[in-house]
């Protein structure tokens, strides 16, 4: 297969040494800035119209910002996208785009399951009637710097685990846009973003990424559980979601998925 990975950041770099091990190496890195890193030896672009024409998939690992500028392009251009952002489909507008655009390029924007999993059981259960879904996250206080939560909490004095957020997925995926990802993947699979409860905490006596969904409905009801070790490089983010990454590519290659 011939990828192309957006961004350059943690999930990208795991992407890549996975990749690597494998025997891909990604045709191109699509990127704010043309300068290649040291030693990659990969072509870097700035805009996908500059992509190769002979890609079979491009991977986006850079946040809602990037799916925003880049996805429509890349749908309509007829080249399959997996993407680890799906919040940004919280915004209505940007869905429609993305979604126009896939269908003009006959293509297909594929959302990684990221850092959570049980989506396929909500996906089931959403067939006979969900009545209620909820999504907890919890992670220690400096998984949420750089989020609102640093309005509502002093994070470098916490001293007990601290409700940050509650709402809808919709306003959440929206506001945390570097946190919230999973909210998103818990609402596309059940209940949507408005029906989707969510809470978000801030724990300083864990160290994992604790991620909860509670589900009723005609089927019985379910309990999803995961404590995720964060990335080296970036506490904000899950190793598990750069793993659903690496899943979803080789997913697009197999001939029986799962
Ligand atoms: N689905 C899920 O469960 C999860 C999803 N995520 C999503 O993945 C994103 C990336 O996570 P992570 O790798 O840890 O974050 P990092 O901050 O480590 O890396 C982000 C990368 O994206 C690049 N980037 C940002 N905007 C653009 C753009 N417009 N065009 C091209 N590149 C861009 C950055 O470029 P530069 O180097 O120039 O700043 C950087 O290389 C998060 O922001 C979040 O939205 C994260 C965790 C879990
Ligand atoms: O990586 C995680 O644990 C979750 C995350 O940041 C997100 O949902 O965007």
């Amino acid at each position: 297969m011939k990828i192309g990975i957006i961004g350059q950041g943690a999930i990208a770099q795991y992407v890549q040494q996975q990749l690597a091990r494998r025997g891909v190496v990604p045709q191109v890195v699509l990127a704010r800035s043309a300068a290649a890193r040291d030693g990659d030896g990969i072509a870097h672009v700035t805009d996908a119209a500059d992509l190769p024409g002979d890609l079979d998939l491009m991977v986006d690992c850079a946040g809602h910002a990037a799916l925003a500028q880049h996805g429509p392009a890349i749908l309509e251009r007829g080249l399959d996208l997996v993407t680890v952002s799906l919040g940004a489909l919280a915004d209505q507008d940007l869905h429609e785009r993305l979604l126009s655009a896939a269908h003009r390029g006959h293509a297909r924007l594929h959302l990684a399951s990221g850092a959570i999993g049980g989506l396929d059981c909500l996906r089931a259960a959403r067939v006979g009637g969900l009545a209620e879904v909820t999504y907890i996250g919890r992670k220690p206080p400096a998984g949420w710097k750089g989020s609102p939560a640093e309005a509502e909490l002093d994070l470098d004095q916490l001293s007990r685990p601290a409700i940050h957020f509650e709402g809808t997925a919709r306003k959440v995926a929206i506001a945390y846009p570097k946190n919230a990802n999973v909210a998103a993947a818990v609402a596309l699979a059940g209940t949507g973003f408005d029906a989707t409860r969510v809470r978000l905490i801030a724990d300083p006596a864990i160290n994992t990424n604790i991620h909860e969904i509670h589900a009723t409905g005609a089927f019985g009801s379910f309990t999803f559980r995961v404590d995720g070790q964060a990335l080296p490089d970036n506490p904000r983010s899950s190793a598990l979601a750069a793993m659903s990454v690496v899943a979803a590519i080789e997913q697009q290659d197999a001939a029986i998925t799962i």
